[in-house]
């Protein structure tokens, strides 16, 4: 798996070009660094345009239960809410100008009828219930991680230049801290939030039920065997379609908890990757901030969201967009009467 590598020549064509821009020196801030970035990432001052952005929900259950504040036929019932536009995400990315694609990766629909167009990625139904079961079956891992590969791909031969990476499955707070400990040596204390809104007993039962998954699935740092172990279908298919993002050189801007524990597990299966991902916004919950330290991404947005579904990246589009618009319109000093 070889990974894309960003245009330097480009960044410092845009940096130079940036100074030469009719404001003081370094006063758009962080835009003149995403300015910077993105022309790295097309390999072209000014970047093109993000005419196309796409968001992918990756659907699923896992299998820990009571650990949220909403039972598990959410999730389900969500993927009818994302098909009819009505979800979150679905509402942001309308006015960010982006599309949403819903996937069923891993969801249990309980013998309800499944909505055909869902189910191209399939690839089990739940996940296992980490603290007392592996999420996956030997060999599960990777087969998600490559439908991950397979739906990056086809998102990108649609044409998509900037990927947006959702998620939709009850509990996934939970995995996301036992693997966001597990892969960075951290305490259920330290990683365990309070997900869709749980209380000081629920927390306490989420903070039990990360230690026991930790303490059963011991040290591995091998990040399939951990995607097994303590992950998901949908983790791992996530992962897969961060990393092949980066081989194929599309910007990705990551959104809250589970893209973050899910760009930790790409990072070990492709080191490098992280340089084609940006962090779209900080979420609430505390293993995606250690997380995104570990990667070395400083969130774009901050505005206290706990949703997920790709909903607090697709709001920092717009700010990417004025990034590319800096270096494409604004007049030079050189200019100045
Ligand atoms: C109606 C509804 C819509 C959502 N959209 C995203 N999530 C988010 O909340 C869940 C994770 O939190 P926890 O680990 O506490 O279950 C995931 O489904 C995540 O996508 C939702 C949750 C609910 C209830
Ligand atoms: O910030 C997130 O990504 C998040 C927080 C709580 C529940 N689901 C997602």
């Amino acid at each position: 798996m070889r990974i894309a590598t960003p245009d330097a020549a480009a960044a410092t064509a845009a940096r130079a070009r940036l100074d030469g821009l009719v404001k003081p020196l370094g006063s758009l801030g962080r835009l003149e660094d995403l300015a910077a970035w993105l022309s790295a990432a097309h390999g072209v001052v000014p970047p093109r345009p993000l005419d196309d952005v796409r968001v992918v929900v990756f659907a699923g259950d896992h299998g820990v239960s009571g650990m949220s504040a909403y039972p598990r036929e959410v999730t389900a019932a969500m993927v009818r809410v994302f098909l009819a536009g009505k979800s979150g995400v679905s509402v942001l990315a309308g006015l960010a100008g982006a599309k949403v694609r819903v996937l069923d990766i891993a969801v249990d629909w309980d013998g309800a009828d499944v909505p055909a167009e869902v189910t191209a990625h399939k690839v089990r139904r739940g996940s296992g219930a980490i603290d007392v079961e592996d999420a996956l079956a030997e060999g599960e891992a990777r087969t998600a991680f490559e439908h991950g590969l397979a739906i990056a791909d086809e998102e990108i031969d649609g044409g998509a230049d900037l990927l947006i990476p959702g998620d939709m499955g009850i509990g996934n707070t939970t995995v996301c801290a036992a693997v966001v400990a597990s892969l960075l040596g951290l305490l259920p204390e330290d990683v365990v939030g309070t997900g869709t809104g749980i209380d000081e007993a629920g927390r306490a039962r989420k903070l039990a039920v990360v230690e026991a998954a930790l303490i059963r699935a011991g040290a591995t740092k091998d990040p399939f065997a951990l995607l097994t172990a303590l992950g998901s279908a949908c983790l791992a298919a996530t992962a897969g379609f961060l990393v092949q993002a980066a081989v194929r050189g599309v910007p990705v801007l990551l959104d809250g908890v589970f893209s973050g524990a899910a760009a930790l597990v790409a990072r070990e299966i492709a080191p490098g990757a992280e340089q084609w991902w940006l962090a779209g916004h900080r979420s609430t919950e505390p293993s995606q901030a250690y997380a995104l330290k570990a990667l070395d991404l400083e969130p774009i947005l901050d505005l206290g969201l706990r949703l997920g579904e790709g909903s607090g990246a697709v709001q920092a589009v717009p700010v990417l967009r004025a990034a590319r618009a800096i270096l494409a319109d604004m007049g030079l000093l050189a200019d100045l009467a």
